[in-house]
């Protein structure tokens, strides 16, 4: 682990000046800092305004340190680039990546334009990834806060998850003491004992983002009812009843309807009351790959409605060619051309099949 000087820190953010602060969070805040050799990083610190870092900060923020440390690195979770400690304030500092973009959540619940429907299954799918990483990873790795206040973008729009302050390792012998914990809206409710923790926890939030991202309402929206995501989504979901959960905002796109459909019908067993019936990520992963299409990135609605197009035509074209076939056949047989096919297209027909009784 790269370990910082504490002094090459204060620098880099002009001492955790407010103008370089980004955004502050139940164990810490978080500052843009510019490094000796350039780069833009970002430096979160236990101690908020200065005023000493509270133990339970401390402690969170040591354990992201020491769980982000144990990974490999991956494309969508936060790249961790070193630590710092300091002994006479008692503080501690972790250095990332920074993610100017922003977090899933204000994609979602503030910006001004609403995400396309394919950028939702990338970033849905990218997710998935980050969850997929860490269930898979030697020792596995829990998050145990999957939110979409979470999931940053980076500078390509690449979504990557955050916050690893409540990450466990079921394999840590203090993970068996270590209590429930999470955000209300997305914490599993079958996780209720330290020994109920399991990597289906994380299966059940992931569900809550999967219903928040298709339909951008808030996780607990006490304006509504029912208040809950869960509670109105999935009643809906099992009804077939789609087009409600689709953020009405943006049309519903006809050409993706299907990988909607498999995305929420992913969601409903994700969220199942019975943590045995919930997949695992790596089903997950399979159920969801059949959906993603392009990065992000280079995505636009018209790119999809182009293949779409495409594909209508090639699927046209073979009905066509299945519709000539079968009037050959039919022709034979003595049957009407007529019933086979459009007018429009009987005169080539005629045509056609003269050429073929000719053969
Ligand atoms: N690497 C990063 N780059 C840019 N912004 C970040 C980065 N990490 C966190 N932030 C932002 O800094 C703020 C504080 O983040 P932090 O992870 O400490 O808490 P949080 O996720 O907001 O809250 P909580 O810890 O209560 O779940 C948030 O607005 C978050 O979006």
């Amino acid at each position: 682990m790269v370990e910082f000087g504490y002094e090459q820190l204060v620098k880099a953010t002009q001492s955790f000046c407010p103008s370089r602060l980004i955004g502050k969070g139940s164990h810490g805040a978080v500052y843009q800092g510019v490094l000796q050799d350039n780069r833009v990083v970002a430096v979160k610190r236990s101690s908020i305004n200065g005023v000493e870092a509270q133990r339970d900060n401390l402690k969170k923020l040591e354990n992201e340190i020491s769980i982000l440390s144990s990974l490999r690195q991956s494309c969508n979770v936060i790249s961790f680039l070193g630590a710092s400690h300091d002994s006479v304030q008692n503080d501690k500092l972790l250095v990332m990546e920074l993610m100017p973009n922003g977090s899933l959540h204000d994609l979602l619940h503030v910006a001004a334009t609403p995400p396309s429907w394919p950028q939702r299954v990338e970033i849905a799918l990218q997710i998935a990834r980050a969850v997929q990483f860490l269930h898979e990873s030697k020792p596995s790795v829990i998050h145990r806060d999957i939110k979409s206040a979470n999931i940053l973008f980076d500078s390509n729009w690449t979504a990557k998850l955050c916050d690893f302050g409540l990450a466990i390792s079921p394999a840590d012998s203090l993970s068996q003491a270590t209590q429930p914990a999470g955000t209300i809206g997305y914490l599993d409710p079958s996780y209720t004992a330290p020994n109920k923790l399991s990597t289906k926890n994380d299966v059940f939030s992931f569900g809550v983002v999967l219903l928040e991202i298709i339909s951008c309402r808030k996780v607990i929206d006490v304006t509504k009812a029912p208040a809950s995501i869960v509670e109105w989504a999935i009643p809906l979901v099992k009804k077939q009843r789609v087009v409600e959960i689709c953020d009405s905002r943006i049309p519903f796109p006809m050409y993706m309807e299907s990988r909607i459909r498999r995305i929420l019908s992913v969601a409903s067993r994700c969220l199942s009351d019975k943590e045995e019936r919930r997949p695992s990520i790596g089903e997950i992963i399979v159920a969801m790959e059949t959906c993603s299409i392009e990065p992000v990135r280079s995505i636009t609605t018209w790119n999809s409605v182009i293949q779409y197009l495409v594909q209508l035509k090639r699927r046209r074209k073979l009905s066509g060619e299945y519709c000539i076939r079968s009037a050959v056949y039919s022709t034979r047989q003595g049957e009407d051309v007529n019933s086979h096919v459009s007018t429009g297209k009987v005169v080539l027909l005629k045509e056609m099949l003269a050429d073929v009784r000719l053969k």
